[in-house]
């Protein structure tokens, strides 16, 4: 529950919100400061008896006086194929009770960490379909069954995924697609009087989010603080602070917009390692393309400039090259050939081609020099010998 809005007291009273994830973490945080400050919300997602639980528990908060109302309605916004007819149904159904839908926060979502090579097909699409697919058809539903008509605001909630999302891929995919979608959408639909924006949270803490990681949850968390401006991980009233702003009148001119609210995370280290002795395969040989490994202490946040005189030198480009492929299983004729151009043979080859170059250049010249100082000095007679 919110702790307490800094918005004013009435500010969306009589207004209706549909919150996708109502009632948990950052949905139920959203949900909750929009019950304070007079707004009717309808929270919506899978697990229905969690979800009426939420909602007993913000009921119980909201005061006689206010106008608000807090209402459940299951909903699976993942489509497989019915999931269109969720989203319909709910769509219509909190059209029959309130009449009106003002707000649509799109926050139900999420996904499971894993590297690229280990996410199964059916993964990826189970992400793509609830973050994207899923944000799709509320954003749709919504509008061409209401706000076309009447105009409405609309926030997607997405997440850090600026510099990529190196063990979330899918989510990074979906999220920066949603990212997209809210600039098209809010152009397309800025006739009806519809704003489009998105709210790009930080690490946010709360228990759900966390054991959605199972036994990884605390650590990947705890993982996140250091490498965070802020030096902590956020709430999720701080990502409700920044909806209902976006929602109020006060943004009345702010349309496809994303907000970062993460205290300068996305401009800060990422929480992805790699490993200090990497080498790039793809280093280019000019120079500096000898495989290295960094001395001294290179942790996150210490490095600032590397200190190119601690590379240390561990064998050939080739030799290195060779062992990575090779545990890589790659013994084919295209791995070899790849070894060799990436450790710096095709470069070497260039090289000496340019030295020869270079020295034929060289030697004309002197050649040419050496001609003129001769005939300088030793101009030929006139008529011959
Ligand atoms: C390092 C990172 C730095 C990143 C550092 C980031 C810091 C933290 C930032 C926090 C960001 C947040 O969003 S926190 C919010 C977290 N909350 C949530 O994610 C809640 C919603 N999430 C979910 O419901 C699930 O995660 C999601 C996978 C999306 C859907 O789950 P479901 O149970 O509905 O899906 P299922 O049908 O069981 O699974 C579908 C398929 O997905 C795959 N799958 C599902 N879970 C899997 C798992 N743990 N590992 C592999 N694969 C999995 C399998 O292929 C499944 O098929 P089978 O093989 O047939 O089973
Ligand atoms: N916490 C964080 O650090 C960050 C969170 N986010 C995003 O913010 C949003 C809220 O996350 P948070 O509160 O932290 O975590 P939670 O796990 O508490 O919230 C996820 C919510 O989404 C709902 N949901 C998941 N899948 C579906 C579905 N297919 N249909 C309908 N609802 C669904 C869940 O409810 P149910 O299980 O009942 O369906 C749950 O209420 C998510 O989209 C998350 O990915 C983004 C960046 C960072």
């Amino acid at each position: 529950m919110a702790a307490s809005s800094v918005f004013r007291q009435g500010l969306f009273n009589h207004k209706v919100a549909i919150v996708t994830g109502g009632g948990t973490g950052i949905g139920k945080a959203i949900s909750a400061e929009l019950l304070e400050l007079g707004c009717s919300v309808v929270i919506s997602s899978r697990k229905a008896e969690r979800l009426e639980a939420a909602a007993q528990e913000m009921r119980q908060k909201i005061p006689p006086s206010s106008p608000a109302s807090v209402t459940t309605v299951p909903c699976n916004i993942r489509s497989e194929d019915e999931a269109r007819e969720h989203v319909k149904d709910l769509v219509s159904s909190v059209l029959k009770r309130y009449g009106r839908i003002d707000y649509l926060v799109n926050n139900g979502g999420g996904q499971f960490s894993s590297p690229v090579e280990k996410i199964a097909s059916k993964g990826w699409k189970a992400v793509i379909d609830t973050n994207l697919t899923g944000t799709f058809y509320c954003c749709k539903e919504v509008y061409t069954a209401w706000m076309k008509q009447h105009g409405g605001v609309i926030v997607n909630i997405i997440a850090d995924m600026w510099k990529g999302f190196p063990g979330m891929a899918h989510t990074g995919a979906a999220r920066s697609a949603v990212d997209n979608l809210t600039k098209t959408m809010a152009v397309e639909w800025a006739p009806s009087g519809v704003r489009v924006n998105a709210v790009a949270p930080g690490t946010i803490f709360s228990k759900t989010a966390m054991e959605n990681y199972k036994e990884f949850g605390p650590q990947l968390f705890k993982m996140s603080i250091p490498l965070i401006p802020a030096k902590r991980l956020g709430v999720p009233e701080e990502i409700s602070s920044a909806v209902c702003f976006l929602l109020s009148p006060g943004a009345s001119y702010i349309s496809g917009a994303t907000l970062r609210v993460d205290a300068g995370q996305s401009l800060y280290h990422a929480l992805w390692e790699i490993p200090a002795d990497c080498r790039s395969l793809l280093f280019s040989s000019r120079g500096h393309n000898k495989p290295f490994s960094m001395g001294g202490d290179h942790g996150h946040g210490k490095m600032s400039m590397p200190d190119w005189r601690q590379w240390k030198v561990e064998g050939t480009p080739l030799e290195f090259t060779q062992q990575r492929l090779t545990k890589r299983g790659l013994k084919d004729p295209w791995a070899r050939n790849e070894a060799w151009r990436y450790s710096g043979g095709f470069s070497r080859a260039v090289t000496l081609s340019d030295v020869l170059f270079r020295g034929f250049k060289w030697g004309f010249a002197a050649f040419t020099v050496a001609l003129a100082i001769e005939y300088t000095m030793f101009p030929p007679k006139k008529g011959g010998h």
